[in-house]
């Protein structure tokens, strides 16, 4: 896991690094921009282009000073300017030192005091140096205006570290003035708002680069937040073992689907077996069990007639999913409050089951300790109530997940993961191709054989996120820009799954 830091704790990461490495924080700076750089010139090839930087006073600044000089002369970019918004009297030492450093080259340096003093920009490329992690307060005065100017021209900007005027946590308020950057490249580890779907008024595209901040240390500072990796992935997965049979992967129940969504169903009971449960039962109403013997049949049936509720032998399931299709009528109430009573191992709560639950308060007491709940946003407002932003949602779930002794999955981009312990897991795989109906179905049976096969509520969430993220990112288009249906992340997971726990076996 990657933990994600607030602005004190990277603060606290610099400076621990700075005293025990040992590095002089000049010399830390300096790797800081020679990784900008040798990201930017990756990405911006084209040398004979014209780049302006633009830097405050503070270390963002030092940084942008140090930038140009590399970019000039390590990396002939001859057309490199620099332009400093001498807002304040203070300047850092570090950047005192790169300001002298860059007088010694070709690099042209102009200081303004006031955003009125800009012409009009003729740089092709704008680097966004003036503020980045030190920022304390919304943007206001000079800084304000000159951001809206840097907007206004509509150049491509790229941003050191952070967007200026973008505050890496807590709330973010849509109407705040932010760079708005095409790219931002950050140091270290991405900003935990960076996860964040507001952060689309300031960030198009980021990308974090290593500069040798002490892993050790950042990893005991114990972070709420954590950002996913594979190797984490590789760790917990569990590949299957000689001598094993389908006893060893578990029974899980689907609990899902009604006549018209029976799809629900299918997708959801089919995910639970391409994921590996042993055996696995759906309970689906009469009118679908054709559909599910023809769609698939590994899958075993338990058939709902009417409006009754099925006798379910509950000792025979290692775990349930439930709720993809299946109405919120009585009898699906009924069935819910049968389950929630009689069952006591950890669940998987979804789709209609989640709004039954937002509107029967009595029945959470029900839901066993361990279980999942797995809403989008519209879900989790549902049963939590109105926010009105992202960061309000996160620590709701953090709240919730340590109250309720369960674990919440908030579907989105960067998928958030709570468990009860009081951590937030952000997935980092998942595209836009996957933003199709169904897609949270098949989410539900990944998760649900995960439980039956032994995986904690933790690791079911961590891992069935990510493998169900990877398995969209492995089959959609390179640019991302088309569909990927719920049916072929399905038939994809084996072969993504299987991947991961080669490499497992292999040692990496
Ligand atoms: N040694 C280090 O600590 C390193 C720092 N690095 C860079 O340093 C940056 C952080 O530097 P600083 O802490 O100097 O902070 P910044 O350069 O982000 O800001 C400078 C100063 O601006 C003032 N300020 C904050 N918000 C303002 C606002 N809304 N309006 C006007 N003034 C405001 C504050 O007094 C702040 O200290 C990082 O984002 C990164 O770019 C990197 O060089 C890596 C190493
Ligand atoms: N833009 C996106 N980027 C990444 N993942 C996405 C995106 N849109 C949707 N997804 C993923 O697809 C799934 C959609 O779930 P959900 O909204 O419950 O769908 P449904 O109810 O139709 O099955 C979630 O796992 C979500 O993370
Ligand atoms: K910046």
């Amino acid at each position: 896991m990657q933990p994600l830091l607030t602005a004190r704790q990277i603060h606290e990461g610099d400076s621990y690094t700075i005293a025990h490495e040992p590095i002089s924080s000049v010399d830390l700076m300096e790797r800081a921009a020679k990784a900008f750089v040798k990201a930017f010139t990756e990405h911006y090839s084209n040398t004979a282009q014209s780049v302006i930087i633009y830097c405050g006073t503070g270390n963002n600044g030092g940084d942008g000073l140090a930038i140009a000089r590399i970019l000039n002369e390590q990396e002939g970019y001859h057309k490199v300017s620099v332009k400093i918004a001498r807002f304040s009297e203070k300047a850092s030492d570090d950047f005192n030192v790169n300001l002298q450093r860059l007088r010694h080259t070709e690099v042209p340096v102009s200081e303004f005091k006031t955003a009125d003093e800009l012409g009009l920009e003729s740089a092709e490329i704008i680097i966004d140096a003036l503020l980045g992690n030190g920022l304390n307060k919304p943007l206001e005065g000079e800084y304000q205006k000159l951001v809206h100017q840097i907007n206004e021209w509509k150049k491509t900007v790229v941003a050191v570290d952070v967007p200026t005027g973008f505050a890496g946590e807590g709330e973010i308020d849509s109407e705040a003035t932010m760079i708005k950057a095409e790219l931002t490249i950050t140091f270290q580890q991405p900003k935990i708002n960076f996860l964040l779907p507001e952060s689309k008024y300031a960030l198009k595209n980021w990308l974090a680069v290593d500069i040798g901040i002490d892993g050790e240390f950042t990893q005991q500072l114990n972070s709420p937040y954590q950002y996913v990796e594979e190797s984490d992935i590789i760790y917990m997965l569990k590949p299957r073992e000689r001598f094993s049979n389908k006893g060893t992967y578990g029974h899980a129940l689907i609990v899902a689907g009604q006549a018209k969504t029976m799809g629900a169903a299918l997708l959801c009971a089919s995910a639970c077996v391409q994921t590996g449960a042993g055996l696995t039962t759906a309970c689906i109403p009469q009118a679908g069990l054709t559909a599910l013997n023809c769609y698939m049949p590994e899958i075993m049936a338990i058939v709902r007639e009417g409006n009754g509720t099925p006798e379910i032998d509950w000792s025979k399931f290692s775990t349930m999913g439930i709720g993809p299709g299946l109405g919120k009528d009585d009898s699906s109430l009924a069935l819910l409050t049968a389950i929630l009573t009689n069952y006591t191992k950890p669940v998987v709560v979804d789709a209609d089951a989640l709004n039954i639950l937002a509107e029967h308060r009595p029945l959470w007491a029900c839901v066993p300790k361990g279980s999942i709940l797995t809403p989008h946003m519209k879900e989790f407002d549902r049963l939590f109530g109105e926010h009105k932003n992202w960061w309000q949602r996160t620590q709701t779930a953090l709240q919730k997940v340590q109250e309720l002794q369960i674990c919440i999955i908030l579907k989105n981009d960067y998928t958030i993961i709570a468990t009860p312990e009081g951590k937030l897991y952000f997935n980092s795989t998942s595209n836009a191709a996957m933003a199709t109906g169904g897609m949270g179905d098949v989410l539900t049976g990944i998760i649900t054989a995960l439980l039956a096969q032994k995986y904690t509520p933790a690791e079911a969430c961590i891992a069935g996120v990510y493998l169900h993220g990877m398995a969209g990112d492995d089959l959609a288009l390179p640019n991302k820009l088309m569909v990927v249906l719920p049916e072929k992340v399905t038939a994809q997971l084996p072969a993504s799954m299987g991947a991961l726990m080669a490499k497992k076996i292999s040692g990496f």
